[in-house]
């Protein structure tokens, strides 16, 4: 039985503008086709802050305009990051294949997936996503007059409009998504955390928000029973006292262990904190057996050998 390994890709694998986005997942593509060589069954969950932030104000620009643009709200900017994101995963991730000959018998397919909240989530009443841009206090200040968005700091380099973030409930696509991997194929699914959607009796209704896409991974990735939790980001291991002359990498965390740095502080709420209770979820509720690995995109199949990331696993 192949081992079923779900990635959270960081934006650091996706970059920010169209052609930075198509030249970065050439690159993101390789260790993750290294995976399916290696015959893990993957599937791939992404971020869309700085993207669904572009579309979303490109669009209300150009609905302003007089020119026939009609308003988008926001659940559809969210759709079209999917598409937008995935389009360039997939063609990149297809070509990959091609090169290794693997395309015989492994395809890959972008899921537009809806995720259910619930619309009276207290995240709806405090907006802490950041999406789009960064501004100087000055830019921050003068949008929000004018426009009524919400910034916030984001880790000292500079200032993203929030929007709000509630907990995924549901990924309505799962079993299709379940299908999918069972016959090989790499799925790119609950991109930018999924699009938000509430149910109103039998139907779903898109929400403004940006769910946090380590959290759908998280849940998606119980729901397919996944074996490993891989979370893509920036640095290689997870460190304590971060940025200090003190600072330790851990290479091994039991949820124990994570739990108790966690309510010492030790991880950046909007950074490395979602992250790793990302990872607690998914082992909480996936029980035995399973590990949760965070590490960076090129060191993705030597984590998944144990040769280096920060492992966590339940007590
Ligand atoms: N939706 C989401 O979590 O996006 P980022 O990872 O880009 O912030």
């Amino acid at each position: 039985m192949p081992k079923k390994v779900f990635i959270a890709l960081g934006g650091n694998a996706l970059g920010s503008t169209p052609l930075e986005q198509k030249q970065i997942v050439r690159k993101t593509a390789k260790p993750i086709v290294d995976l399916v060589e290696k015959g893990y069954q993957v599937i791939i969950g992404h971020g869309n802050g700085p993207q669904v932030g572009m579309i979303n104000l490109a669009m209300d620009y150009a609905s302003q305009q007089n020119i026939g643009t009609p308003y988008m709200p926001f659940a559809e900017c969210g759709a079209m990051s999917q598409g937008y994101i995935g389009y360039h995963l997939q063609q990149a991730i297809n070509d990959e294949l091609c090169t290794r000959n693997l395309n015989k018998n492994h395809g890959c397919a972008t899921i537009v997936t809806q995720v259910v909240v619930d619309k009276n989530d207290p995240a709806f009443l405090s907006p802490t996503k950041p999406i789009g841009a960064f501004y100087t206090q000055q830019q921050a200040e003068a949008i929000q007059k004018e426009h009524g968005f919400h910034f916030m700091e984001d880790a000292g380099r500079g200032y993203r409009r929030v929007i709000p973030s509630p907990k995924p409930l549901e990924i309505v696509e799962s079993p299709i998504i379940k299908q999918l991997v069972e016959r090989n194929i790499v799925v790119i699914t609950v991109g930018g955390g999924g699009i938000p959607v509430i149910r109103k009796g039998e139907l779903l209704e898109g929400i403004d928000a940006v769910i946090d896409k380590d959290n759908s991974s998280a849940k998606l990735a119980v729901e397919l029973k996944a074996d490993i939790l891989l979370i893509l980001t920036a640095v290689d291991k997870v460190a304590i006292n971060f940025n200090k002359p003190e600072q330790m990498n851990l290479d091994k965390l039991t949820l124990s262990q994570a739990q108790e740095y966690i309510s010492q502080g030790q991880f950046a709420k909007g950074s490395m904190l979602p992250k790793v209770e990302a990872c607690l979820n998914f082992l909480k509720e996936s029980g035995k057996g399973v590990q949760a690995i965070i590490t960076s995109l090129d060191n993705a199949l030597s984590a998944l050998e144990g040769k280096t990331g920060t492992t966590i696993i339940s007590d």
